[in-house]
């Protein structure tokens, strides 16, 4: 079997819903070596210890990557300069660096910034993840038959990109290469905007329940609940993932209204053919993407194609023999 771990010492910063993941994922693909757990906030290290996720725990991100040949940042993308610069007068020469950030090209800015010219930093992120947060919240499949898309840039060392793919191969995770500028144009409206919306949507609806002195949510039909289960996602997180990826998220919001404008209008003329032409459209769309009838509360944007080339580990052939039994898996 391909080693797909191809470093000896791990240090893993923010150990929330991503990084204790990461960390439960290495072990089950059998990594051996130290994993160095670092996150400022002392309660999430603390169950993270109990947990065992680790085998060293600390506040400071600087202690944690002392020594670390593979370095992985899972703070949110807001931290993420904040980190680069508190690590980067303890990095070991030549240690990898990546991230599982939502957002690339801020990222990748704020590394190129922070960290010593002899870091080899990697930017990826798993398409994965839950409207949870916390150490608790990780488990070691997260990213199987998940994609994970590495984003490098010119001055991407190939032989790190090499090794932090294989990780997320080890994880069962399918790899996609993609620019910065166009991963973040994707991820906003795939992921981003929905989330946006269902923040919105719950604003409003607990706004008219106020204002009407009705049950709005107490009644609210299944829809509902499925549609908005991403507003119970992490105020900071997603803070920060419209402030760094503005001009795209703004870019697919503009196309979004226009189109809500459409709809407005033709429900306000009483233009039915308009809406049974636009939502026949989008059923057809709906169903190509996705496969009829199937959980809509998975979030299954993030459901892998066939890789077609590179050797495949046990889990990642079991991974498709599932998909194939089940083509939408649920993410937990
Ligand atoms: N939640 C999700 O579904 C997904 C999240 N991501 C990305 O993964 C990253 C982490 O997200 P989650 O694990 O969901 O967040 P989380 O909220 O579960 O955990 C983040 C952890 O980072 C720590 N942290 C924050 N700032 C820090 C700093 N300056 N130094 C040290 N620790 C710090 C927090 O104390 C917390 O324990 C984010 O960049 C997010 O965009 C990527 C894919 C999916
Ligand atoms: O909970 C969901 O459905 C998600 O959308 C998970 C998610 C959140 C953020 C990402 O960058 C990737 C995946």
């Amino acid at each position: 079997m391909v080693d797909r771990f191809r470093f000896q010492n791990v240090a893993i910063v923010g150990i929330g819903l991503i990084g204790s993941s990461i960390a439960l994922a290495l072990r089950a693909g059998g990594f051996k070596g130290p994993i160095a757990i670092g996150d400022r906030n002392g309660d999430a290290l603390r169950v993270a210890s109990e947990i065992g996720l680790g085998t060293s725990y600390h506040v400071s991100a600087a202690k944690a990557v002392a020594g670390a040949d593979m370095v992985i940042l899972a703070v949110p993308v807001g931290s993420m300069q904040a980190t680069g610069r508190a690590i980067a007068p303890s990095l070991q020469a030549d240690a990898i660096v990546t991230d599982v950030g939502s957002v690339k090209g801020s990222v990748i800015e704020a590394m190129a910034g922070s960290l010593p010219q002899s870091a080899r930093f990697v930017a990826g992120h798993p398409i994965a993840g839950s409207e949870q947060s916390g150490p608790r919240a990780g488990f070691a499949t997260l990213f199987a038959k998940r994609w994970c898309i590495i984003t490098p840039t010119p001055e991407t060392d190939q032989d790190a990109l090499d090794v932090v793919a294989d990780m997320w191969r080890g994880f069962g995770s399918h790899i996609e290469m993609m620019d910065a500028e166009r991963h973040d144009l994707v991820l906003s409206i795939t992921s981003h905007l929905p989330h946006l919306i269902a923040y919105n949507l719950v604003r409003t609806a607990s706004d008219m329940e106020s204002v009407a002195e009705s049950e709005v949510i107490k009644f609210s039909a299944g829809g509902f609940r499925d549609f908005t289960r991403l507003a119970a996602s992490d105020p900071t997180m997603w803070r920060d993932v419209f402030l760094n990826n503005r001009v795209a998220v703004l870019e697919s919001l503009g196309r979004f209204s226009e189109d809500l404008a459409i709809l407005q209008r033709a429900i306000r003329w009483g233009d039915g053919d308009t809406l049974y032409e636009i939502f026949e459209r989008t059923r057809t769309v709906r169903t190509d993407v996705v496969g009829a009838g199937q959980d809509t509360a998975a979030p299954d944007f993030g459901r892998p194609r066939e890789e077609s080339s590179g050797e495949e580990t046990a889990s990642e052939e079991a991974a498709e023999d599932d998909a194939e039994a089940a083509p939408v898996s649920a993410a937990r």
